[in-house]
């Protein structure tokens, strides 16, 4: 076993295991070198380029695990949606009708992505850590479809959409339920060790339409893994509304936006392992800053098993070196020690 899975399966450890959200990426001088060869979403259907870029990061960092390098739109393409990159997702036609859900394909596991089924085992042939393959949920999904791209204020025309077509639009969630499912199963027989469910988008939502249209698709693919006995991360931002749903997901990690403190949201996740949650903009900031910071969201972790993590994605703006010293930091900390000397003071 490794730190990452026993921690990720349960395990309260003295050290923290820990990776970060879209660890491969443009902060990386290495990634923009593959991206200027081959294009984003080329280099996504590409099986070397996929298991390079998934190694870049863990080649220059001390990390605990490998996030498959993907994207959550991938999938889509074999459903028929016309995607592009911009750098994030544009839809050339966006899906708002019951015949444009009825034109969706729902692709058998094989036919999904054979070129992610391609790289899972070059990369765990490669690795020295776990690998975590990962899929959109159903309601991140349908926002960008919907929405035909991203939305800087809450994605309106999803949340009228919704309203407007409850019909059509559970008709669309279980298209992308039952796609989800199959590209994951398929990603865990081709090796990878635990996935990661990316519900970016489910805080946008109010409780109530969230109860609808979010959490019972989002627990219809997490527990079509149930048999698969890997670790199963559900990820969401802005969920503070929304603890109570997630508290009854399948799934064994609870991945925390920077909102928060950890403290503040492990006693509505009662026997979780919870992931992050330092603010990804702390990585701009000077090195002994974020070693206090870091320090910070570890002592807020103590109480239960934690995986360290950012709150959501690393930006391009990140240096490199503030990364290593990041992971220094977080290496650095014995929550044992920790929580001891809490109870003394
Ligand atoms: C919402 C979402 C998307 N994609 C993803 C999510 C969920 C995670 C999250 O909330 O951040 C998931 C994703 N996208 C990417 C990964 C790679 C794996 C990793 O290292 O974590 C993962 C896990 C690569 C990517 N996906 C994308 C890039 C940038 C593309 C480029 O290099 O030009 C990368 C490295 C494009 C993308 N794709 C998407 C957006 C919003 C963007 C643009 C944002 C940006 O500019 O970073 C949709």
């Amino acid at each position: 076993m490794s730190l990452f899975l026993d921690v990720a399966l349960g395990k309260d450890t003295a050290r923290a295991p820990v990776w970060i959200m879209r660890q491969a990426g443009r902060y990386l001088p290495e990634y923009r070198a593959i991206k200027e060869r081959y294009g984003f979403f080329e280099m996504c259907r590409n099986p070397e380029a996929v298991t390079e870029v998934t190694l870049q990061p863990v080649r220059r960092f001390d990390l605990d695990a490998a996030i498959l390098f993907s994207d959550i739109m991938v999938p889509l393409a074999a459903m028929g949606v016309d995607i592009d990159f911009a750098p994030g997702p544009v839809i050339a036609h966006p899906i708002r009708s019951a015949a444009d859900v009825a034109r969706l394909r729902v692709p058998d596991q094989e036919e999904i992505a054979p070129f992610v089924a391609a790289a899972i085992p070059m990369v765990r042939e490669a690795a020295h850590v776990p690998l975590i393959g990962f899929a959109g949920a159903p309601l991140t999904l349908a926002a960008y479809l919907v929405e035909s791209g991203g939305s800087g204020d809450g994605f309106p025309a999803l949340r009228s959409w919704l309203h407007q077509q409850p019909t059509a639009a559970h008709a669309l969630l279980g298209k992308l339920t039952e796609v989800t499912i199959r590209y994951l199963r398929m990603q865990v027989s081709a090796g990878a060790n635990a996935i990661q469910l990316f519900d970016s988008w489910a805080g946008v939502h109010p409780s109530a339409l969230y109860a609808r249209f979010g959490r019972p698709y989002a627990a219809r693919v997490l527990a079509g893994l149930g048999d698969l006995s890997v670790p199963r991360i559900y990820f969401g931002t802005n969920t503070h509304h929304l603890l109570e749903q997630l508290a009854t997901l399948p799934a064994e990690v609870i991945g925390v936006d920077w909102r928060a403190p950890l403290s503040a949201v492990r006693p509505a996740l009662p026997a979780r392992t919870l992931q992050g949650n330092l603010d990804p903009t702390v990585l701009t900031a000077d090195p002994d800053l974020i070693t206090e910071l870091a320090h910070d969201v570890l002592r807020h972790g103590i109480g239960g098993p934690h995986i360290f993590n950012l709150g959501h994605g690393i930006r391009p703006d990140v240096p490199p070196d503030h990364v290593s010293h990041l992971i220094e930091a977080v290496r650095s900390f014995d929550r044992r020690q920790a929580a001891t000397h809490r109870e003394t003071r």
